[in-house]
């Protein structure tokens, strides 16, 4: 789990009293998760997810909030944040920015069909579009200069083949980063973690992305390439699986058609995702934070998923 911040019924009371949702009635923690505190939340007005941030700061939220917000109401299945009486959308609990938002119905689809992947292809493609004049600006905060800053942290834990792979990605991200391909690629304000564990389904039907605490701006095309890793792979290889692939850049590509520049940069954004969260997970491996109970993930996942983007050639985008 990660609940890296303790709240009692009690704090949970003291604390909804400042929105207009009635008295808490029960709080409970939430047992998956890695970077926040996440708690369901029932009130009198109905359930709700209650987050405390444990690494955003309150003048980096506004930019999350904002967003989640100016998604919900162009119509993008994402969570509603409620402001408070004052109309602020984050304020503190246990001296931590927090915020309360919307419960999106379903659960998550860890096994993803084609059907799934199509339904997120579309969602994602809308997404990108009504971003488009989202007026808040940040950066990827786990972007290249974050990669650049991580992997000398890293490397010394590494053996020697590892270590390799990491420095000789890096050198090749840092190349492609600074082409003139990767800038002529769209950009806007994106996901940058829609893994299968951020979508909701009820059955076949899309219910919501949430979890936009890595979101920022940066192409789309590595949101599109983030999403494929998890929602396209097999989760024993790597492997990517050209059904679910197809149904879903074919499904983006209804609601936004790629550009050149993003067919031909497809390959290495799919080795840059990797490498994102390849780098995000031998970090949280190696150099841990406290946390009451915390599961991290297998760095060795997407080392694996990295070197099958490297091997084999991408599936074209169209
Ligand atoms: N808006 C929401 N609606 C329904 N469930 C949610 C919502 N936000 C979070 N959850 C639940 O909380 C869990 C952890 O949330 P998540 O945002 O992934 O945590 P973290 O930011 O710590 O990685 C999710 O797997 C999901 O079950
Ligand atoms: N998706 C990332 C970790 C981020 O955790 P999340 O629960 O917020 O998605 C990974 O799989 O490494």
């Amino acid at each position: 789990m990660a609940v890296f911040t303790a709240v009692s019924l009690d704090d949970a009371r003291a604390w909804i009293a400042q929105f207009p949702l009635g008295e808490a009635r029960a709080v409970r923690g939430i047992a998956s998760g890695i970077e926040n505190s996440n708690f369901f939340l029932t009130t009198d007005a109905g359930e709700y997810v209650l987050t405390i941030f444990e690494n955003l700061s309150f003048e980096q939220l506004p930019f999350y909030l904002e967003l989640m917000k100016h998604l919900a109401d162009r119509g993008i299945l994402v969570p509603a944040p409620v402001p408070n009486h004052e109309g602020k959308l984050c304020v503190p609990l246990h001296g931590k920015p927090a915020a309360i938002v919307s419960k999106l119905a379903g659960e998550s689809q860890l096994a993803p069909q084609p059907v799934h992947c199509a339904a997120v292809g579309t969602m994602l493609a809308k997404m990108h579009l009504a971003g488009r004049e989202f007026p808040l600006q940040q950066p990827n905060l786990r972007g290249l200069d974050w990669l650049n800053e991580t992997a000398p942290k890293v490397l010394p834990h590494l053996d020697r083949d590892r270590a390799e792979l990491l420095k000789a990605e890096m050198h090749f991200q840092n190349a492609f980063y600074s082409s003139g391909l990767h800038h002529a690629l769209p950009r806007g304000p994106v996901h940058a973690d829609l893994f299968r564990n951020n979508v909701m389904f009820v059955g076949e039907r899309l219910t919501g992305f949430f979890d936009f605490y890595f979101a920022g701006v940066d192409t789309w095309l590595f949101d599109l390439a983030v999403t494929v890793n998890d929602w396209c792979v097999d989760l024993a290889t790597g492997v990517l699986d050209a059904a679910r692939v197809r149904a879903l850049t074919d499904a983006y590509a209804a609601v936004v058609p790629f550009t050149i520049a993003e067919q031909e940069a497809w390959q290495p954004m799919l080795r840059a995702a990797a490498l994102r969260f390849w780098m995000s997970r031998l970090y949280d491996y190696y150099l841990p934070r406290e946390a009451e109970i915390l599961t991290p993930h297998d760095p060795t996942h997407f080392e694996r998923i990295l070197r099958e983007r490297i091997a084999v050639p991408a599936p074209h985008l169209i």
